[in-house]
């Protein structure tokens, strides 16, 4: 089961690394790996789970912030919409977006970021992404708003990329141009 002990935390080259494609189909192991991340974002959005093992509530996870530098996320929440996304992803990629962009009007965190950062991370709106499935399916989901928030979060890990690399240096709370707050 993965706990708070498992997450790797910033100044872990593994967080800055671009994570290598996983090749298709997973082997069993790869499987049980996402499985496990899926699993922790369930659990950790129990009460009595996460108070038991102390775990922090999370909408996603990717592969490398357990220490696994491979292209798989999991996701488990509900939007404002209370529309349902619960996934375990091979591969996920961004094949469109829109121009729009969108944030996080209280900005972002990290499970592997013991620290607050203050700012906007702006994001695309909307974003299409094809990914391979755990159940070895091609999927291709439209996403906006809070869940396109939550997937881009995710895909940056892959890329190496933190959430507050996308923070305006000169002024964290500057709105670009064509951006409205999804919350
Ligand atoms: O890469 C993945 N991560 O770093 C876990 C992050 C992913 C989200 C951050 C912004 C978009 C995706 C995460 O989930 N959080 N960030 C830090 C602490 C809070 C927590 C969170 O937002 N929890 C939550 C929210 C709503 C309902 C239940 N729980
Ligand atoms: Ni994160």
């Amino acid at each position: 089961m993965i706990t708070m002990k498992d997450i790797v935390r910033e100044g872990n080259s593994v967080l800055t690394q671009v994570a290598e494609e996983v090749e298709l189909p997973p082997t069993a192991e790869e499987k049980e790996t996402l499985e496990e991340m899926l699993q922790f974002l369930k659990n950790s959005q129990d009460e009595e789970i996460a108070e038991k093992y102390e775990l922090r509530a999370g909408v996603g996870l990717a592969a490398p912030q357990i220490g696994i530098s491979k292209r798989m996320i999991a996701v488990h929440f509900q939007d404002f919409d209370e529309n349902e996304y619960s996934y375990g992803l091979f591969n996920p990629k961004i094949i469109s977006h829109s121009v729009a962009e969108t944030f996080l009007s209280g900005g972002e965190g990290c499970l592997s970021v013991d620290r607050e950062v203050p700012g906007y991370v702006p994001r695309y709106q909307k974003v299409t992404i094809k990914a391979t499935d755990l159940e070895g399916n091609e999927v291709k989901i439209k996403l906006r708003g809070y869940a396109a928030i939550v997937f881009q979060h995710e895909i940056d890990h892959l890329n190496g990329v933190m959430f507050y690399d996308r923070i305006n240096k000169q002024d964290p709370f500057a709105v670009p141009e064509n951006a409205k707050p999804c919350d």
